[in-house]
């Protein structure tokens, strides 16, 4: 588990991280979300252990980072695989020694590295790729090798900084199924560091959003959808819905499972209600279908259907329009 309180972070008089407070158990996938600059990926280096922190607290497995000696620090980071956007590779060796390196470094014996490389190279699916030098591979494929050099040592901890983001959409959705796939069959740990929500919505399952160097919403990645707070309606664009048409619009939300899919129908035939839908999409979030609709009705039939919602424990939010 990795109990983060008050950390704090400055890079002279600029204060990067102020007061991050978060908890990611073990086996979760966690997202850290924000804009460029908002200290994600410094976050990301302090529980790496690349950084130290100014103040506060961060605790893996009970054991707080910054107290580590040089020793230490290093069989720490032995236990936390890293991927970034650019595939870092040692360009003269072939792909199989540069899942065999951090092996190597260890002093792993030959046969040993010989049967992970094969193991790692089978899981991220490159098997005939290993004797490639890593330019010859796409960008997908030296991912997948990036990745199986993360996990050569087994860790219990994956970080990913934006690890998908120089990828097409099609490779990006094969890398999070990977990702998605190792979290699932091997346990590990994985924290997501992006802007792209679409990476959220794939795999994770919690999420913070930082905005500038604070954590301003943290929770369950399908609850938060659901509760759009107004800094997760910031970060997703949607408080940008512009020229919606004049009365009152309503943003009624889908959730798996229950009769919200019906609300449409039963504010017509009950409320005998006239909307008019101008909005609305559906998503899936780790595979489960949520959505929206945006109804527009006069300004005389909404204390019926905010009293109708409300009495049947509909999730909606009264949509300002900006014309
Ligand atoms: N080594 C450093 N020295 C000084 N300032 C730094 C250093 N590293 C990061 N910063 C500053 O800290 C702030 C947060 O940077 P960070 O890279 O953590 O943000 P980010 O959210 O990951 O952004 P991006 O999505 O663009 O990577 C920025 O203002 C950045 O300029």
């Amino acid at each position: 588990m990795i109990e983060i309180t008050n950390l704090q972070k400055t890079f002279g008089e600029l204060e990067v991280l102020k007061n991050i407070s978060l908890n990611i158990m073990d086996h979760e996938i966690y997202g850290l979300v924000g804009k460029s600059g908002a200290g994600k990926s410094t976050l990301l280096r302090c529980i790496n252990g690349l950084e130290t922190y100014s103040a506060g607290k961060l605790l893996v497995n009970g054991i707080e980072i910054k107290g580590l000696n040089k020793k230490e620090l290093r069989l720490y980071r032995k236990n936390i695989g890293m991927i970034f956007q650019d595939f870092p590779m040692l360009s003269r060796k072939t792909v199989y020694e540069n899942i065999a390196y951090p092996m190597k470094c260890w002093k792993y014996g030959k046969d040993d590295i010989e049967k992970r490389v094969k193991e790692l190279a089978g899981i991220v699916g490159i098997t005939d790729k290993l004797e490639q030098k890593p330019d010859t591979l796409s960008g997908g494929q030296k991912q997948r090798a990036a990745i199986a050099r993360a996990l050569s040592m087994n860790p219990e901890i994956l970080l990913s900084d934006e690890a998908t983001s120089a990828l097409d959409p099609v490779t990006t959705k094969s890398i999070l199924d990977l990702l998605k796939d190792i979290n699932e069959k091997l346990g590990i740990t994985i924290i997501m560091v992006t802007h792209q929500m679409e990476v959220v919505r794939s795999v994770c399952q919690k999420v913070s959003l930082l905005e500038n160097g604070k954590i301003v919403e943290s929770g369950d990645v399908q609850e938060l959808f659901l509760k759009q707070p107004e800094a997760f309606r910031r970060f997703l664009g949607n408080e940008e819905i512009t020229s919606l048409p004049e009365g009152v619009n309503i943003q009624i939300m889908l959730r798996k499972n229950d009769d919200s899919g019906k609300i449409l129908s039963r504010i017509a035939k009950e409320l005998q209600v006239e909307y008019t839908v101008c909005g609305g999409k559906m998503e899936s979030y780790r595979g489960e279908n949520l959505g929206d609709f945006i109804i527009n009705i006069k300004n005389e039939d909404a204390p019926d259907v905010r009293k109708f919602l409300n009495h049947e424990h509909a999730v909606w939010h009264e949509l300002s329009g900006r014309s």
